[in-house]
């Protein structure tokens, strides 16, 4: 396999020839089956607090496209709900599919969304970067929003209106004054459990936290997404017209819910 992606070539099939962890006990996404969640009183409420001026590029990496934050200091950062500590903000990302009836990495009951908002975090309370973090059973905290078809998205809009000037991957640009809480739902009642990154290299390292409440995307919105290229210049453009990881096997974990 040359570089990983989505295709039939290099796609979710094949990254277990590379990262032998793709068939690790704790691979993310999971399909949450509802009535075997557990409820646990012990968990709280979620604590995001962002500051938008935290805010910095918006990127096209070839894999999906990223909002990235200063994370330097402890301006934007998640507290509370299965956490222990701080974890601060490192960017936001979407996946999405090449049609609306399946585009999320989460199932629920079986059921796909049309897209996933990724919103990743790392405990800089015990670790001191990212990539040590990331390589450690407790250092990242991801925060999944779903995402249904029906009205334009106004906040999302602020994103998508800039894909054009970053089609190409590599492509990137500033982009500031964006509070990524704004693409939250009005509930932050949530189902947690204990998983991995989604893309190679698939590290174990992530607290999942996934919102029960979806947001709403209009289907030009996603057209939008489609639109980017997981090319570089120099190369045959290809539309990145899909980027999820299908559900994978729960191994024993268990789901919880606050
Ligand atoms: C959970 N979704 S994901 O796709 O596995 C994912 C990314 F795409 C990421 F980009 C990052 S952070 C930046 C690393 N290059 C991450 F932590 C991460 F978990
Ligand atoms: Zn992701």
């Amino acid at each position: 396999m040359l570089h990983w992606g989505y295709d039939e070539h290099n796609g979710p099939a094949h990254w277990k020839e590379v990262f032998p962890v793709a068939n690790g006990d704790r691979q993310s996404p999971i399909d949450i089956k509802t009535e075997e969640t557990k409820y646990d009183p012990s968990l709280r409420p979620l604590n995001p607090n962002y500051d938008p001026a935290s805010a910095k590029i918006i990127l096209n990496n070839g894999h999906s496209t990223s909002v990235e934050f200063d994370d330097t200091v402890n301006k934007s950062v998640l507290t509370g709900g299965p956490l222990c500590g701080t974890y601060r903000l490192r960017q936001i990302h979407f996946h999405w599919g090449s049609n609306d009836e399946a585009g999320s990495e989460h199932a629920v009951d079986g059921m796909k969304y049309a897209a996933e908002l990724h919103v990743v975090h790392w405990n800089a309370e015990k670790y001191s970067s990212f990539v040590e973090a990331a390589r450690q059973s407790d250092g990242l905290a991801v925060m999944a929003v779903f995402l249904k078809i029906g009205e334009c998205n106004p906040q999302l809009k602020k994103i998508t209106d800039r894909l054009d000037t970053i089609r190409i991957k590599g492509k990137r640009a500033l982009f500031t004054n964006f509070d990524p809480s704004c693409l939250l739902p009005k509930s932050l009642d949530y189902w947690t459990y204990f998983g991995s990154l989604t893309v190679p290299p698939l590290l174990e390292s992530v607290i999942w936290i996934v919102l029960r409440e979806p947001i709403n995307v209009c289907s030009e919105q996603l057209a939008q997404f489609r639109s980017l290229l997981s090319t570089a210049e120099d190369e045959v453009a290809c539309c990145l017209l899909r980027n999820y990881r299908p559900p994978q096997p729960l191994k024993g974990r268990e789901v919880r819910r606050n």
